[in-house]
């Protein structure tokens, strides 16, 4: 008997038990959550449907209808509703909602691990680590919500001023695949502790546990429509970007649709987070202990089958240390168990679809076109349970003899592809660092951290790690630099973001005035 989250139609909120009959949580209910309740979509245009895919076994698991028009002004009309309440409470309120919330998930946590390693093909535990620390972004945000205050600004004569810090109305939230649960909690939880509402749409490719979120927050007393999520891909996105009562959207995504939706919102003088795509570096210099260096290495490129948006992929390694890094990265790459996502053991997963694999190999192929040696890896791996070889399995890569002129060198090739790449100075390794329109992450090991600082401060990127990749505790803000993005997530910089400034003028006096 698995647990699981449902809120039944009559708007009784129950945590329901239930046999799972392929053991897959919430999956076969409507996946549109408006107004407190899972839905249907309304739209029954046929050309909206598109497959919901399991990746570890390429398998389809149904079909999912699209919301169109008539489904996301319904969406935006009860999270316009639900706002004059929501926005209403006191911070501690809203608070004590969130973290009943967090407790819920947390109480389902095997549910909604299971959902994200169905939806994503990640392995196990780095999805139970996913759902873990974004949980504690809720609960982040739920202490957040009572301090979030204005200020009060003394003036002449026993006038004076203060400021409110008020929310924005309904925001609008679109999500990336790869890691679908964080992109709904990182969303939601600022924007609600904020006072907002909220319209969210996950990727096609990864719909369920933003649903499963949205039930928690029902169950645990959050107000109907407060949180709503509806499906769909570009068409709904750009519904929902468009509607005259979304105040800001929150985007995660590619950088092509980051333009897209920062154009849209400027149509309307909409506000705007964007977190896009990045080609980050990594910085391995020749006093940096290589034993953490090389973990460094892995973590920062082949962690979700290498589809993380901050990964280091330029992997710059000081020439005087090159060979032994590469044995030691070697060894740990090669222990690396690829195949079923859900034994936990596995290192490798499946790649989110048979597409996606396609575009990483076909950057493989370029590589080697352009004159890249490939010391590990980069290939299809069919695992011997015959239940996955409808899968895309890919052995991590790593790339020698890459220089920086080369197309994987200087694109987001989004999946399990390291180019490692010698330097000598310096001087030469922040330059080449910085040789990119991008932005997001970048990372530095050395045992010299008066040097680490000094590259830290030269290096454009919004996330920088030293001796360490790929760690997001909350309340350190992530977000990109250039192309990378705008604004910042999972910390207190996000109530900048969810709120606007209210400036109150209160005169103790006679109006001083000529006429
Ligand atoms: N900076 C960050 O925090 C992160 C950035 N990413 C980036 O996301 C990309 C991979 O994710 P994908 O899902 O393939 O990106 P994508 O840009 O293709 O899609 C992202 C989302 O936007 C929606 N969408 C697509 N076209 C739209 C349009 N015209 N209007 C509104 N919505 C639209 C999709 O349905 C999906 O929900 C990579 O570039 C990666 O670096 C991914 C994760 C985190």
């Amino acid at each position: 008997m698995l647990r699981t989250l449902c809120v039944r139609p009559a708007g009784v909120q129950a945590v329901l038990l239930r046999r799972w009959t392929h053991n897959i949580p919430a999956i076969d209910q409507p996946l549109n959550f408006i107004n407190g309740e899972r839905v249907e979509a309304a739209n029954t245009d046929k050309t909206q449907e598109f497959e919901l895919v399991e990746p570890a076994t390429g398998k389809v698991l149904r079909k999912v209808q699209s919301a169109g028009k008539g489904d996301v002004n319904r969406a935006v009309a009860a999270a316009r509703e639900a706002f004059d309440v929501w926005s209403d409470m006191s911070g501690m309120e809203r608070g004590k909602l969130m973290t009943k919330a967090a407790q819920i998930v947390k109480e389902n946590e095997d549910d909604f691990v299971k959902a994200e390693v169905i939806d994503t093909g990640k392995p196990i535990w780095e999805a139970r680590y996913d759902i873990q620390g974004c949980t504690e972004t809720i609960e982040y945000f739920a202490g957040v919500a009572p301090t979030i205050m204005g200020t009060h600004l003394p003036l002449p004569g026993g006038s004076f001023a203060y400021t409110r810090r008020e929310p924005l109305g309904v925001c609008g939230g679109i999500g990336a695949w790869n890691y679908p649960y964080q992109m709904a909690a990182w969303k939601s939880a600022p924007a609600l502790a904020c006072g907002n509402t909220m319209v969210f749409k996950p990727s096609q490719l990864t719909p369920i546990t933003a649903v499963m979120l949205a039930e928690a927050y029902v169950q645990a007393g959050v107000p109907k429509g407060v949180f709503n999520v509806i499906q769909g891909e570009a068409e709904t996105g750009t519904l929902l970007n468009l509607h005259p009562d979304i105040a800001k959207m929150s985007f995660t995504g590619s950088v092509p649709t980051g333009a897209k939706i920062m154009a849209n919102c400027a149509k309307g003088i909409k506000q705007v987070t964007l977190e896009l795509g990045g080609k980050s570096p990594l910085i391995i210099f020749g006093d940096a202990d290589l034993e953490n260096a090389a973990k460094g290495a892995i973590l920062a490129n082949f962690m979700t089958q290498g589809q993380v948006c901050s990964n280091g992929t330029r992997v710059f390694v000081h020439t005087s240390v090159l060979p032994q890094f590469l044995d030691i990265l070697l060894e740990k790459t090669k222990r690396m168990k690829i195949g079923d996502p859900f034994q936990e053991d596995t290192m490798v997963g499946a790649t989110i679809s048979k597409a996606h694999a396609e575009k990483v190999l076909g950057y493989i192929e370029i590589a080697k076109n352009e004159g890249a040696e490939i010391l590990y890896g980069g290939e299809r791996v069919i695992p011997d349970d015959p239940k996955l070889a409808g899968g895309y399995y890919l052995g991590p890569c790593i790339l020698v003899g890459c220089h920086d002129d080369m197309t994987v060198v200087k694109e987001e090739v989004f999946g399990s592809v390291m180019s490692v790449l010698p330097f000598d100075t310096e001087e030469e390794v922040i330059r080449r660092a910085n040789n990119t329109c991008f932005g997001l992450a970048g990372g530095v090991f050395t045992k010299d951290l008066s040097r680490a600082h000094k590259v830290v401060s030269k290096l454009q990127a919004g996330s920088i790690y030293v001796n360490n990749y790929n760690v997001y505790p909350v309340g350190v803000p992530f977000g990109g630099h250039k192309m990378s993005g705008i604004g910042s997530e999972n910390s207190l910089e996000s109530v900048n973001h969810y709120t606007q400034v209210k400036s109150v003028y209160v005169e103790a006096n006679d109006v001083d005035c000529p006429y």
